[in-house]
């Protein structure tokens, strides 16, 4: 079995193994979040008219004419309607903001600069040719390049698919992900707490990062130290994509989520990463599911789900791209604990200086999730790196889902 493996290594490994969700077509008020599946092209030209960006009065302008223009009303273009009528040289139609420009007029001036006189209109300020006309396909002409397949439907991106008449849009499955959480001790809130047991946090972190992820989850209860009740979970599991458990990856006695992924027949891709929190991470393969069997403490549960198990729900979410976005930052405070291990230091990103500083306040023990709560920065401190100083620039990733 592949263990100790460098966190990179270790995602190189999950990656080559994750299948993309399958594709569905969902109509767009379901389509928020969901991630395009293949290229769209547009079905038509986005205005599909030449039109008026202003209310005022389109006209036919040969030059720009020095004084004030005497022109005659011939018709009225509110938006929505369809003008027939040709506006010949000294003739003007009253046009509203959104409305086609009538045959013959090639210029708008808008409202405010112009006078109503009977059935004229005396223009003041006469414009050039082509002013205040949005041509027809300003924004795309028919067959340009809509949106790339691997995109995350924004509320932006879906309502540009809605303004290009599309009311059916090809997404990927959200990927299924199947949770439990191992350990005899663990009790759920709202229960009694007997001596000696806890209450279980790690399912109620796991089921929100999913959730914000974009997935589909699958629930399971609380499974005891024991292999037959965590097998019997796994086999409960397989109409999912992935699983991710927490606690008993470990080497004690009572820690059977190993051992109980090679009992069930997975492949293990490795246990062990080089890295803390969440060094005892182990990564097993079935049947082309992939399981994350993460450590039970809260805050290196949470971290090796966004450095190991977010990477391969992007990609099978059909993202164009899994891993994080890494970059430098100025750290607002030091911390004396470098060691040997690479480790990753939770922090809270600020704003200062046109600089993001990462503020690692609070304490970093792996059983400690309060120092979870409002970071966003998971601050990369090389193996062998030492204290960390007040000041230093070292990288970091950004937690949670981000979009280019
Ligand atoms: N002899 C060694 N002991 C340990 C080693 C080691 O290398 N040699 N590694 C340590 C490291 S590092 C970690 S991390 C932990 C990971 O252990 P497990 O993954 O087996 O996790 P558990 O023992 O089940 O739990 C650890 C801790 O977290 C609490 N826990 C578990 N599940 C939950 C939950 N759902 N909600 C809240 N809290 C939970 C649990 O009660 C333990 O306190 O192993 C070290 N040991
Ligand atoms: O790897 Mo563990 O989460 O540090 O204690």
């Amino acid at each position: 079995m592949r263990t100790n493996l460098e966190l990179e290594e270790a995602r190189e490994l999950i990656l080559s193994r994750v299948h993309r969700a399958a594709s569905e077509e969902v109509a767009l008020t379901a389509a928020y979040g969901r991630v395009l599946a293949r290229d769209l092209y547009s079905p038509l030209a986005h205005p599909p008219f030449d039109r008026s960006p202003l209310d005022g009065y389109a006209y036919r302008a040969e030059a720009l004419s020095a004084g004030p223009l005497r022109l005659k009303v011939v018709s009225e273009i509110p938006a929505g309607s369809w003008p027939e009528r040709t506006i010949l040289a000294g003739e003007a139609a009253k046009i509203f903001t959104g409305a086609p420009l009538p045959p013959g007029a090639n210029c708008v001036v808008r409202m405010e600069d112009t006078v109503s006189e009977g059935g004229d209109v005396v223009v003041k300020r006469p414009v050039l040719p082509g002013a205040n006309v949005v041509p027809e396909g300003d924004e795309l002409k028919r067959g340009d390049f809509l949106l790339g397949q691997g995109t995350r439907l924004s509320p932006a991106a879906v309502g540009l698919l809605a303004a290009f008449g599309l009311d059916r849009v090809p997404v990927r499955r959200k990927p299924r992900v199947g949770v439990f959480s191992s350990g005899s001790e663990l009790t759920e809130a709202g229960e009694p707490l007997a001596p000696g047991k806890i209450y279980n946090s790690n399912s109620f972190t796991l089921l929100g990062l999913l959730l914000a992820a974009g997935c589909e989850v699958v629930q399971k209860p609380l499974v005891p130290d024991r292999q037959a009740e965590t097998l019997q979970a796994l086999r409960d599991l397989e109409d999912v994509d992935m699983v991710v458990t927490t606690g008993g990856a470990s080497v004690g006695d009572y820690d059977l989520l190993p051992r109980s992924l090679e009992a069930y027949g997975c492949e293990i891709l490795f246990w062990k990463v080089r890295l803390k929190p969440g060094t005892p991470a182990c990564v097993g393969e079935k049947d082309g599911r992939l399981y994350f069997s993460l450590s039970g403490n809260p805050a290196a549960a949470l971290v090796t789900f966004e450095l190991l198990v977010r990477p391969a729900l992007r990609l099978c979410a059909g993202l164009a791209d899994p891993l994080g976005r890494k970059f430098a930052v100025r750290m607002a405070g030091g911390f004396a604990k470098g060691g040997r291990q690479r480790r990753f230091l939770r922090a809270k990103a600020v704003m200062r200086e046109s600089t993001v500083w990462a503020d690692p306040e609070g304490a970093q023990g792996s059983g400690i999730l309060k120092s979870m709560v409002g970071r966003q920065l998971l601050v990369d401190i090389p193996g062998g790196h030492g204290p960390v100083e007040e000041g230093e620039i070292l990288e970091a990733y950004w937690m949670g889902e981000w979009e280019d």
